[in-house]
């Protein structure tokens, strides 16, 4: 099971995640969130995760509608691995950026429509929560049907929104994507990951 923990804020609550097998950890540089963590404070956990563990996980950037330059200073600042674009980003603006995730929210069937356009441009489609109004990190299910649909894009799909240690196996089996991403499901409070939840998680057979 492929694991990405997002919403990090914390130096220990990101070497945990590592030293427990978390195939990518997130930041969220979306000056909105409630986990939003400023890029100085993320390039110290970062250089930290990367020095202390053995198998250092993928570093994730997650921006909502951020210009291309400030996502770029950002980049530099951080050394993050790879951005994800969690908002209304355009195809074009994708290409700006090599490995990318393409986060998705799928309201109908309709939006799938959306999805096809990014086939190409992006190294992985996330599918989270369709709520209107917010972005991500809403703790609600996404639609699991539709994102089995999503499949159909050549980018290998990682399912998100609402998970928690009780559901990702449901949702492994349903959706049989190539990777989950947890963010408030594992929390005590917003940014603050709960550490018995986060090894809760990993002790499921999925
Ligand atoms: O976590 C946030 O606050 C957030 C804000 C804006 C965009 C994305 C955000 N987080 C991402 O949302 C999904 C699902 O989160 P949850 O498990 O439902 O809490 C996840 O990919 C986070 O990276």
């Amino acid at each position: 099971m492929r694991i990405k923990i997002c919403g990090l804020t914390k130096e220990e609550d990101a070497l945990l995640a590592a030293d427990l097998g978390a195939w990518a950890l997130g930041f969220i540089f979306y000056p909105k969130s409630p986990r939003y963590v400023a890029p100085e404070a993320a390039a110290s956990i970062i250089e930290a995760v990367r020095r202390r563990s053995q198998n250092p996980p993928d570093c994730i950037g997650v921006f909502v509608n951020e210009n291309v330059d400030d996502i770029r200073k950002i980049q530099k600042l951080t050394g993050i691995d790879r951005v994800q674009l969690h908002g209304d980003e355009a195809p074009e603006l994708c290409t700006q950026f090599s490995g990318s995730i393409k986060a998705v929210r799928l309201f109908s069937e309709t939006d799938l429509e959306s999805v096809a356009a990014f086939d190409g441009i992006i190294d992985y489609l996330l599918i989270d929560a369709a709520v209107k109004g917010q972005y991500g990190g809403t703790g609600q299910l996404a639609n699991w049907e539709l994102a089995k649909k999503a499949k159909s894009s050549s980018a290998p799909l990682i399912l998100s929104g609402g998970l928690d240690p009780e559901t990702v196996k449901a949702a492994w089996d349903a959706v049989q994507p190539w990777a989950l991403d947890l963010s408030s499901g594992v929390e005590q409070e917003p940014g603050i990951k709960d550490h018995e939840k986060l090894r809760r998680l990993f002790r499921e057979e999925i």
